[in-house]
């Protein structure tokens, strides 16, 4: 209930409101995280946007941000309610649940496996996998951006299910990338009016405005094919006795009775812990990674100085490893510069305020969705001066060290509070690797495209909830002769026969 000398406080400020609908008709429909951008610069950080049926919270700074998604995460720790992921039966992800306890205990068990030393377990795949991407950018390097985007996902696919076959890994990333493209699609703020107008998903399909039934009959069976499918093929190797062991079948040792069985309910939870992981890594990391590869290209100089750092460190005569990313501190700025110049999650993911607030003598309204324009933060010129120019110097004080005066963007891209995001050691590691790795042996540049044109690249991101780069580099070459023949003896080595991608 609201008191009322909270009701006597203003609305945070805001785009101005009409009669009734308020600000329906203002709402961007496109790259919202730009709107917002130019409202918080108007208005302030604390931006107030009137819809009907649920008021928005845009925070447009760190400093907002720390302050109620950090600090205040009892009561900013809510998911609003989506009819969207509803229609296309996605609720079994705790990363849509409100904040409770059914949320509480499947983020427990997901921290187990993914918690910072958890994660050091899993740098065996890693590496593996990056390696061969390296094989395979020298046998076609016009595919390069189906070989980075195997990487995270084959990766996280033998962590959670120990898959290691062509034909199941080559089915398990295309699901998991159809079923991420739901929630892609429909997450934009302003996507479906559905979302914003819940009375919008009763309009059958065929009828103008019935997009969203449309939407949720063609990715229905693909959320649940992905959510089941690698699930169920662990369970029938385990009762076979070849499972090969994985976050999905510890989790059924967990949780299953002595007599070896799993009530529905438990069954329930494991099936969708371990989807949870396995449909958000792939494409969040992917973007990440081409984003690297882009910066790279247009960046020749940060390039350089990226592989000096690797020749001084780990040399001609082998590939990098995990005990030399503590080194590699310019190879760390650059992930930082990375995560922070294309952001791919630009606006977060929404959170629900659960009880009425005050801060700064503003009312903000229980019930609000709070959005965090994180590419705002990321671009923020007090914090990184020239935000649109890519540079890892930003963070190294005179030493050549990480300087901690300046803001850390690790701390805004993956999110705030108690909804931070559960995956962000997974993806710091292998991006890490990957990054070093590529650096280590090949020269990327911008190149031509099929019809003999010069690309040119831009560090725009799709218009997506997970945004991607939108060009790519064509040239990637070995370095030199020591490089690629770097790359070649991976193929004579033991592991590398068994991956199979
Ligand atoms: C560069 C890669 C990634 C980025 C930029 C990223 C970013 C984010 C962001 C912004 C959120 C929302 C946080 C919030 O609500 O404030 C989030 C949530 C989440 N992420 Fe990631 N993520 C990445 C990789 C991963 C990986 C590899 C995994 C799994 C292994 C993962 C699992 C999750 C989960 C489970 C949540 C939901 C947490 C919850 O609702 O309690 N993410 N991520």
């Amino acid at each position: 209930k609201w008191s009322s000398s909270k009701r006597q406080l203003p609305l945070p400020p805001g785009p101005r409101r009409k009669w009734f609908i308020g600000n329906l008709l203002d709402f961007p429909t496109t790259r919202p995280w730009l709107a917002f951008r130019d409202w918080s610069n108007e208005h302030g950080n604390l931006l107030f946007i009137d819809l009907p049926f649920r008021p928005i919270i845009v925070i447009g700074s760190a400093k907002v941000a720390n302050d109620l998604l950090d600090n205040r995460s009892t009561i900013y720790s809510g998911r609003p309610y989506s009819v969207m992921m509803e229609l296309v039966g996605s609720y079994w992800s705790f990363v849509l649940m409100p904040y409770n306890s059914i949320w509480r205990t499947q983020r427990r068990y997901f921290h187990d496996y993914f918690s910072r030393s958890a994660v050091q377990d899993y740098q065996t795949i890693q590496l593996q996998e990056t390696h061969t991407v390296l094989v395979r950018m020298l046998e076609s390097p016009e595919q390069a951006q189906k070989w980075i985007r195997n990487l995270p996902g084959s990766s996280i696919i033998r962590v959670v299910y120990g898959a290691r076959n062509a034909t199941q890994m080559r089915h398990y990333i295309y699901l998991a990338e159809r079923g991420l493209e739901a929630a892609r699609k429909a997450l934009v703020p302003g996507a479906f009016l559905a979302e914003l107008i819940p009375i919008m998903k009763h309009i059958p399909s065929w009828l103008p405005g019935g997009a969203a039934r449309r939407f949720a009959a063609e990715y229905r069976p693909i959320v649940a094919e992905m959510r089941d499918r690698a699930f169920d093929e662990v369970k029938e190797a385990m009762a076979n006795g070849k499972a090969v062991p994985s976050v999905a079948s510890r989790l059924i040792e967990d949780l299953q009775d002595e007599a070896g069985n799993l009530t529905e309910e438990a069954d329930e939870i494991v099936r969708g812990i371990s989807a949870v992981a396995y449909g958000t890594a792939a494409d969040t990391t992917t973007a990440s990674s081409e984003a690297f590869m882009v910066a790279m290209a247009m960046y020749p100089d940060v390039q350089r100085r990226g592989q000096a750092e690797l020749d001084r460190i780990v040399g001609p005569s082998r590939l990098p490893d995990f005990n030399d990313l503590d080194s590699l501190v310019y190879v760390r700025a650059i992930m930082m510069e990375t995560l922070r110049w294309m952001p791919t999650v630009p606006v977060g993911v929404a959170h629900q305020l659960d009880e009425d607030d005050i801060y700064e003598g503003y009312h903000i309204p229980k019930g609000s969705v709070v959005i965090a324009n994180i590419w705002a933060m990321l671009h923020d010129p007090d914090d990184y001066p020239e935000p649109d120019i890519f540079r890892p110097e930003r963070f190294l004080d005179k030493h050549g060290n990480i300087d901690t005066s300046v803001r850390d963007p690790i701390n805004i891209a993956f999110g705030f509070g108690r909804r931070v995001c559960a995956g962000n050691e997974f993806a710091l590691s292998v991006l890490n690797i990957f990054m070093a790795s590529m650096l280590h042996v090949y020269e990327i540049k911008p190149g031509v495209d099929v019809s003999g044109q010069p690309v040119t690249l831009t560090s725009e991101g799709s218009d997506e909830a997970i945004s991607s780069p939108m060009t790519f580099p064509r040239h990637i070459k070995p370095r030199s002769p020591h490089a690629e023949q770097l790359v070649r003896e991976i193929v004579l080595s033991e592991d590398f026969a068994d991956v199979a991608t």
